[in-house]
Order: C-alpha cells, then sequence, then structure tokens
C-alpha cells in the first residue's frame, strides 16, 4: 500500500548537482507540495558503522503533510516497512542527492536505517566552472549565489569532504502544526 504513497526522488532531484545548497521552497513545490510549510528539521549525522533502529515519526501533531528526507554523503541501506511490525519491510538504497517523500499511508510506516556503506562514487566533489550556467534559473539570489561559490571553493570544501568521505548526513524536515492551527 505505501507504494503508492511513498516517493524516492532518484538523482532526479537538482540537490544532487547543487551538493547541499538547498532551495526548498522551490523543490517541494515543484514534486507537487505546494501547500507544504517546513517547521522542523531533524539532522542526522551516520558515520560508517551507526545505525538508526525501526521506528515511527508520530511526534508531529500534523501527520497528514509529508516528510522530505535528504541524503548527503555516503550511502544508507533504508528498511521501509508497514503500520504493523508484523509485515515485513523493502529496502532500497538511499544516495547522495536522494530525496525521499513520507506521505499519506507511508507518512507513519516504521523505518530504519541498519547499515550504511561506501559510496562507489563522490558527486559531492564535482566542481563546476560555470554554477550559474549549471543551476540555470532556480539559481537567482544573489545569497545563494555567494554560498554556492564558497561551496564550490576546494579550499573550503575540504573538511565538509574529509567528513562525507565516511559519514551520511540526513537532513528531514517536517511541518508540525495544521495550516488552520500553527500554534500550540
Ligand atoms: O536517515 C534517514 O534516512 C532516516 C532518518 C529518520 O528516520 C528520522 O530522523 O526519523
Ligand atoms: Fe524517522
Amino acid at each position: 500500500m505505501f507504494k503508492q504513497t511513498f516517493k524516492h526522488y532518484k538523482k532526479k532531484s537538482p540537490l544532487s548537482d547543487l551538493h547541499g545548497v538547498i532551495d526548498l521552497d522551490t523543490y517541494q513545490e515543484n514534486v507537487g507540495f505546494p501547500s507544504f510549510i517546513p517547521q522542523a528539521a531533524i539532522i542526522n549525522y551516520y558515520p560508517i558503522g551507526t545505525s538508526l533502529s525501526g521506528h515511527t515519526d508520530h511526534s508531529e501533531m500534523n501527520h497528514e503533510a509529508p516528510l522530505f528526507s535528504y541524503s548527503f554523503g555516503q550511502t544508507a541501506i533504508f528498511l521501509i516497512g508497514h503500520r504493523s511490525l508484523e509485515e515485513e519491510p523493502s529496502a532500497l538504497y538511499l544516495r547522495s542527492g536522494d530525496v525521499l517523500v513520507m506521505s499519506k499511508e507511508s507518512r507513519l510506516c516504521y523505518h530504519a536505517v541498519p547499515r550504511i556503506l561506501k559510496a562507489f562514487e563522490d558527486p559531492w566533489n564535482n566542481f563546476f566552472s560555470n554554477p550559474q550556467e549549471k543551476i540555470g534559473d532556480t539559481f537567482t539570489t544573489s545569497m545563494n549565489l555567494a554560498l554556492f561559490e564558497q561551496v564550490n571553493d576546494e579550499l573550503f570544501w575540504k573538511p565538509f569532504d574529509c567528513y562525507v568521505s565516511d559519514c551520511r548526513i540526513n537532513i528531514n524536515i517536517r511541518q508540525v502544526y495544521h495550516s488552520d492551527n500553527m500554534c500550540l
């Protein structure tokens, strides 16, 4: 059942090219969730050898809004199960630049990260000679451009490269409240 509601934007996302520069508003609208309001984010750091045990994400008041999960660095094996622990989960790889959307039925399904694997490639290290040409219309503000240029500088980037060379970073973004009830 979750198959209809669980979307895995494998490398289709502009994020795999942006190496960490996220234009969330544009992104979420482009993938069909224009009314989503990002209100909370969790950042998970996974050195190789670590894992995240099975759980559901139920702390938010709003379970109808989707949850966006962005992967950077090393590869994860991600298990997506069902609402009950009785049913067998499915496994997929989450690679750097992948975006996973948990919506509708899958929003409250059990999931886990049992293993982090060394990635075959390091796309986060592909520096661009002309960022504006590569990014086109999606990359317009001068703040974004300045940030991009900083990230595109090899010296600036080195410590991050060292970190992700044996770690995965996951950022997941959630809407906490219903749109018509934005405070407790
Ligand atoms: O690292 C991931 O892909 C999943 C993280 C997660 O499930 C969570 O933070 O609740
Ligand atoms: Fe989770």
